[in-house]
Formats: C-alpha cells, structure tokens, sequence
C-alpha cells in the first residue's frame, strides 16, 4: 500500500512501476483508492503483488485507515520538493503503528529527486529520519525511474522470505539488502 500526502507522487511510482511511463502534465488527485496488480518474478519464484494506490487528501483518510489492517507491506512516500510533505512523515508513522499490523514491511520513500533544482530536503535528513525509526530508506523519482523497480522488488523479496519461511533459507534483512542496492546503483548524483 502506498501512503503519504497529497501531491507526494504516490500515483505516479505505482504507474511508473506497472507500467514503465512517467504521468506527466496535470495532476489529478485520487479519489479514496485504487489498486493494480503485477507479478514479479524473485529468486526464481513468482510474486503476485496486489498494490493498494491511497489517496493523501486528509478528508479520504478515514477510508484508507481501514485498509491498513490487511496491508503486508507501506510505503510511505514524501516529497523531496515539498518540506510540509517531510514533516507530515511522523504523523503518517503514528496512524501507521495506529492501524497497521504489528509486523507490516515498511518503507520510506523521498520522491522526485530529479528535480534537483527544486530540492528542499536533504538526503541526510531523510536517512537520519529513517534511521531514528528504524526503516529501510531510498530515495526515488517516478519521473526518471530511479530506485522504483528496486524499491517495489525489495517489499516483493521481503514478502517471499516471509511467506515461504524455508528453514535453511539464510534470513533476508530488507534494511541491508536496500542500503546495499542503493549503494552499488549510483543514485547519489541529484
Ligand atoms: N518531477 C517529478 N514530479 C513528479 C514525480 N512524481 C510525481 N510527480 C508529479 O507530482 C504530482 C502529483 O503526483 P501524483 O502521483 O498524482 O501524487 P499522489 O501522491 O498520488 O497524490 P494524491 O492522489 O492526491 O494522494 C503530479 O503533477 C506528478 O506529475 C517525480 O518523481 N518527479
């Protein structure tokens, strides 16, 4: 499930993960929720991912908060461009631990970096907040497609370890395994 404020890019990662293309030109807003499918295939095995689009817009929040409770895996998006959307992230992190499962796969996500120009959130502050509440961290652009097929492919291989729970299978740590990937991709150029 994909969580954050309004504008944050939410729509436009799901699009750009399903379908390759970026939604440019207005913005038009989702209304309660959404979902789209895709399979993924991981270390040989095929994951079916279910991805629940929710709208960040405060007056639908009441309808999402009730698919919380079924959701394996958030993300939680902001907005490098937008500091209120970074802010918010706490109060996105409390209605989390509110009405999500206990165990849910989480995520923080800071959005757009390809608009470097427009930047007001540091990488830094990003990760240091990710590290205070112990979540894997990337930062993404829907636009680009930077880090997007990594970040979905990282919940897909969390939720197969999970699921599959092979007893000689050495542990998946989706922390190490994302700072590892982001490390080795390049993405620190914007
Ligand atoms: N430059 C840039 N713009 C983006 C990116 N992702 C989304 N946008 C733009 O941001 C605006 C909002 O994108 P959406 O994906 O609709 O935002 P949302 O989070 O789904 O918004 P709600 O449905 O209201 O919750 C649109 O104008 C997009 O074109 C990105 O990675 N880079």
């Amino acid at each position: 499930m994909l969580v954050g404020d309004s504008g944050v890019g939410k729509t436009c990662l799901l699009v750009r993960f399903k379908d390759g293309a970026f939604l440019a030109g207005s913005f038009i807003s989702t209304v309660g929720i959404d979902f789209r499918n895709k399979v993924l295939t991981v270390d040989g095995v095929k994951v079916k991912l279910q991805i629940w689009d929710t709208a960040g817009q405060e007056r639908f929040r009441s309808v999402t908060h009730a698919y919380y409770r079924d959701a394996h895996a958030l993300l939680l998006l902001y907005d490098v461009t937008n500091k209120a959307s970074f802010d918010n992230i706490q109060a996105w992190l409390t209605e989390i631990h509110e009405y999500a499962q206990q165990d849910v796969v989480l995520m923080l996500l800071g959005n757009k970096v390809d608009s470097a120009q427009d930047r007001v959130v540091k990488r830094e502050d990003g990760e240091k907040l990710a590290k205070e509440y112990g979540v894997p961290f990337m930062e993404t652009s829907a636009k680009s497609g930077l880090n997007v097929e990594l970040a979905f492919t990282a919940i897909a291989k969390e939720l197969k370890h999970r699921s599959m729970k092979l007893p000689n299978e050495p542990k998946f740590k989706l922390h190490d395994y994302v700072k590892k990937e982001v490390r080795g991709s390049g993405c620190c150029r914007f």
